[in-house]
């Protein structure tokens, strides 16, 4: 098992953001994480990550309890640091080579080929779209067990999702990853996902397999979402 939450409760302040969650996310699959705005999604790979502590609970990866050294296990993949912008493409390229010792520049430098990016354009010269390459780009060059993307197609055209799906499903070392994707947009990452986890108002509401929602219920991952959400009263 990569990932384990047990009774794991977050609170900022009086907020309570999570609420006892209990999980369990097994290596060579990809999860997704699915819940409205402020259901807790961002939380979640925080904690994995070890940015933020549980108030109540543990959280393991690889069977390692949680600390600020995890993220050496973990790619995690939110907004590009405003640090970077003066950078250009191949810059960070070497740049996260040297922050990283598990950062595999050739397939860096694959993926920006394969992704159209421009090796000598500025990070603030590109389009969102190109951000967005970028930023899929620097977080599959790592070698971790884990790969955690927050709202990875948010704001992309379809052409762009395309292409990061693409470089996803042929990037993803499947015999060891774990992947998790946290979205309110479910359409953009339905094709991908092995196993769905429903999340609202810091709660785990339902987890299922894909292929049993599609197989045994016959629903679309949307549809089971929407489902779960109705059932909320959402
Ligand atoms: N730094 C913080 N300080 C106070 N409250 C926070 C903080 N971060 C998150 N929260 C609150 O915790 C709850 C869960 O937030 P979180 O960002 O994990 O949700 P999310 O599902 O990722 O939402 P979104 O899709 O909007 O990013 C929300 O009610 C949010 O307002």
């Amino acid at each position: 098992m990569t990932i384990r939450f047990h009774e794991v409760t977050k609170r900022y302040g009086k907020e309570e953001a999570l609420d006892h969650i209990n999980l369990e996310l097994q290596p060579g699959k990809i999860y997704g994480l699915l819940g409205p705005n402020g259901s807790g999604k961002s939380t979640t790979l925080k904690l994995i990550t070890g940015l933020v502590y549980p108030n109540q609970g543990n959280i393991t990866v690889l069977g390692e309890e949680v600390t600020r050294k995890t993220c050496k296990q973990v790619a995690y993949l939110t907004e590009l640091d405003m640090f970077y912008e003066a950078f250009t493409v191949e810059k960070i390229l070497s740049f996260y080579a040297s922050q990283f010792p598990d950062f595999d520049i050739g397939k860096a430098k694959l993926l920006i080929q394969e992704l159209k990016l421009e090796p000598q354009k500025k990070v603030r010269r590109l389009s969102k779209g190109n951000r967005g390459r970028l930023k899929l780009v620097l977080t599959l060059a790592r070698n971790t067990p884990v790969i955690l993307l927050d709202e990875p197609f948010s704001g992309l055209d379809a052409m762009v999702r395309e292409s990061m799906v693409t470089s996803l499903l042929r990037y993803i070392d499947f015999s060891k990853q774990t992947v998790i994707i946290a979205t309110h947009e479910i359409n953009e990452v339905e094709s991908l996902l092995d196993e769905v986890l429903a999340i609202y108002n810091g709660h785990i509401v339902g987890h299922e397999h894909v292929e049993t929602l599609r197989e045994e219920y016959g629903l679309s991952v949307l549809d089971w979402f929407k489902m779960k959400m109705e059932e909320k009263g959402v």
